[in-house]
């Protein structure tokens, strides 16, 4: 005891030294101590961390507990509820399972019957770190000492998760500028300690320029929450694609995926399925180096042994169609999917797919990707009992939709967007497509104009300073009041953020995909005039992206056909129908799901429900829509037989409804406030 306090002080006093001192007292020099910045290779695989790999539930029940302990203030009932539903609805997954493994987890540590664990874990409670990460997931931690909360500035709020928030901070030691994710627990909840465990393990494993490297782990004794220290990102690809009068050339388009493919492909190469590729995931440093971030719904795998995995993972818009089917036996090429949405996005300059609920999400699939042929469901590990079809036979029009692109990009996307999860290829592949040796080649990451900070978190701001705006004007000063030109750029842009959500709401009776294309015969697209993308320029900032030196704008470019057309987005309907404002920003990818995701709120996973709590503006309507919630939910998607336009008629007008009871709570609420 004596010793071990010593021990504790020693630690406490000197880190470093404190922890290979506990480890030579020990005898335990499996692994080098490299202190807490450091170290890296943990190679074996955590226990905790591929428990998915036992059991598609358990991540079921991992992802529900992410998605809980985001509400942070939700409480452990939260929790218990969202562990319930799982198990009450989804088809996937098997009733007990989740139970089973969480109370297998208790017994583990509280029964001793893994002695080296538990030593393990009292060695790492010796060095600084809390019980409660150290007992549950003591290889997450194995090799680093904890950094103390107080040895970093924090400086700003940056981003918000689904369970956590992210801080631009200052390290008081170096002096360096990182990002601290604060994870926050809700009651010390094992299976949610558990899942930030995974991403740990998962990041430490992973060694590369294009994948977001784990600097360090602060730990707070105060408050029962971990900060992940990473390597600060200024930007992130989706508030790219959002920033107003932005447009990527074919130069940077490349650039980009070639960097995420580069990452992607070490992931993959180290057996790592990221999970959640979508543009805010992807970040992106002020010398224009793109590193894939998030690594809370990845798992590690081993292709030679595959093992039932959760189909409930990646961003409904940017998941594939076996998953959206319930296939529990999958690969890369659920990542390579959300790749083909991503590189079609950079072109487009919005997200291609913005389906509503997983209903939608896979009729727009079968839409653009041709109607799944009789042997798909072998071929793609779909359950049979799962698999329907939607009445229409749809055929592929991929390259159809997609022809203003560049011809290699369309030959890149048509490959990656293979309804067949094994057609898509691997990153390796792609990267030796024809997309990358053609020319305009990609330019240098250094290259990269530098921008002011643009996140999908920014675009999140505007949205609150609209709200803001919107407030003050009903309470009779008036949005208007607020001159562009009088504000920073910030409001500016949140002015204009304000104009472009309350034409969202105004019109969100119809979907986009029949806002933007009446005929339907291209899923949510239509070829607008150059003249009309011309008109959305930010003043002193589309123009510094478009006039850096060396870059090719493709509009000058004989044959690019993508240079003279631009997909048409909310924006440019908007300019059409001549908005006064000369650029209306472009919705961020939460900003257009969010108003109308109602009937997904209680998806397992809780992605795009999720979105729903950072978003105030559509909080009520979730509130609304709650009695909706049963409806559509994913599993077995059709009952044999069913009618999917009905089922979409049907959902359009529940998404309807609670769309309007949400616009009505507020102004009803403002009628109660100026009353009191
Ligand atoms: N290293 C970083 N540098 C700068 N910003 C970051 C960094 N890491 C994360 N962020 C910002 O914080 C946001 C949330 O981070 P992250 O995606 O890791 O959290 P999460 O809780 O898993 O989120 P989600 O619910 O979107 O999956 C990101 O979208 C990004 O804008």
């Amino acid at each position: 005891m004596v010793i071990s306090c010593q021990v504790q002080i020693l630690a406490r006093k000197t880190a470093k030294i404190g922890l290979s001192l506990i480890h030579s007292f020990k005898k335990k020099a499996s692994h080098v101590l490299m202190g807490c910045l450091c170290s890296k290779g943990a190679k074996d695989h955590d226990a905790d961390a591929t428990s998915e790999n036992r059991t598609p539930s358990r991540n079921s029940a991992a992802a529900s507990a992410k998605t809980a302990a985001g509400t942070n203030d939700g409480g452990s009932a939260v929790l218990d509820a969202k562990l319930k539903e799982n198990r009450i609805n989804s088809s996937t997954l098997q009733p007990d399972d989740g139970e089973k493994v969480v109370v297998a987890f208790d017994v583990r540590i509280s029964s001793g019957n893994n002695a080296e664990l538990k030593g393990l874990s009292g060695e790492h409670v010796v060095a600084g770190w809390p019980a409660w990460l150290a007992n549950v997931a003591p290889k997450a931690v194995e090799g680093w000492l904890p950094r103390r909360a107080d040895s970093f500035e924090k400086l700003d709020k940056i981003g918000q998760g689904t369970y956590s928030i992210v801080y631009k901070a200052r390290d008081l030691e170096t002096g360096k500028i990182v990002a601290l994710k604060k994870v926050r627990f809700v009651n010390m909840d094992p299976e949610s300690v558990r899942f930030m465990a995974r991403e740990i393990h998962i990041l430490r494993r992973l060694d590369h320029p294009n994948v977001i490297k784990l600097e360090g782990i602060v730990t707070s004794r105060v408050s029962q929450s971990l900060y992940l220290v990473f390597e600060y990102m200024e930007h992130d690809l989706a508030g790219l694609v959002a920033t107003p009068g932005l447009k990527l050339t074919e130069p940077q388009i490349k650039c980009f995926v070639q960097q995420l493919l580069h990452g992607l492909d070490h992931c993959h190469k180290n057996g790592v399925l990221h999970r959640d590729i979508k543009g805010s995931n992807l970040l992106i440093d002020s010398n224009g180096m793109l590193k894939i971030a998030d690594f809370g719904l990845a798992i590690s795998y081993d292709p030679n042994n595959p093992q039932p995995l959760t189909s409930r993972v990646v961003t409904l818009w940017y998941r594939p169609p076996e998953l959206l089917l319930g296939a529990t036996e999958y690969g890369v090429a659920v990542d390579m999917w959300s790749t083909g949405c991503i590189v079609a996005e950079l072109f487009a300059g919005k997200p291609i797919m913005t389906g509503r609920t997983e209903v939608e999400q896979i009729h727009k699939i079968f839409k653009l990707c041709g109607s799944p042929m009789d042997d798909y469901c072998k071929k793609s590990k779909v359950p049979e009992t799962a698999m329907f079809k939607p009445q229409q036979q749809y055929r592929r029009c991929v390259a159809e939709t997609f022809k203003v692109f560049p011809p290699s990009a369309v030959v890149l996307i048509d490959s990656l967007l293979s309804l067949e999860p094994e057609a898509r290829g691997t990153a390796s592949s792609a990267l030796q497509s024809d997309f990358f040796r053609t020319e305009p080649l990609a330019c240098d990451p250094s290259s990269l104009p530098k921008l002011p900070p643009s996140k999908e978190y920014d675009v999140r701001l505007r949205q609150e300073e609209a709200r803001r705006q919107r407030k003050a004007a009903l309470g009779g000063r008036g949005a208007e009041s607020v001159r562009p030109g009088n504000e920073n750029r910030e409001t500016n842009r949140a002015v204009n953020g304000a104009a472009e959500l309350k034409q969202h709401t105004h019109t969100s009776s119809k979907s986009n995909s029949e806002k933007f294309n009446p005929e339907d015969s291209v899923p949510g697209f239509r070829v607008e005039p150059r003249a009309l993308q011309n008109s959305a320029k930010v003043p002193g900032f589309g123009s510094t992206w478009n006039n850096m030196g060396g870059y090719t704008d493709h509009s000058t470019v004989p044959g690019r056909a993508c240079s003279s057309v631009r997909v048409a987005n909310a924006s440019s309907t908007m300019r059409a129908k001549g908005s006064s404002h000369s650029h209306i920003p472009h919705l961020g990818a939460t900003d257009l799901r969010n108003p109308v995701d109602a009937a997904d709120q209680d998806h397992p996973l809780g992605r795009p429900a999720s979105s729903h709590k950072k978003n105030p503006e559509v909080k009520d309507a979730m509130n609304h829509g709650r009695k909706y919630r049963r409806i559509h939910h994913s599993g077995p998607l059709m009952p044999p037989g069913g009618n999917i336009d009905d089922m979409l008629k049907e959902h359009e007008r529940h998404i309807q409804d609670a769309v309007r009871k949400a616009r009505r709570a507020p102004r009803q609420a403002e009628q109660v406030d100026r009353r009191t």
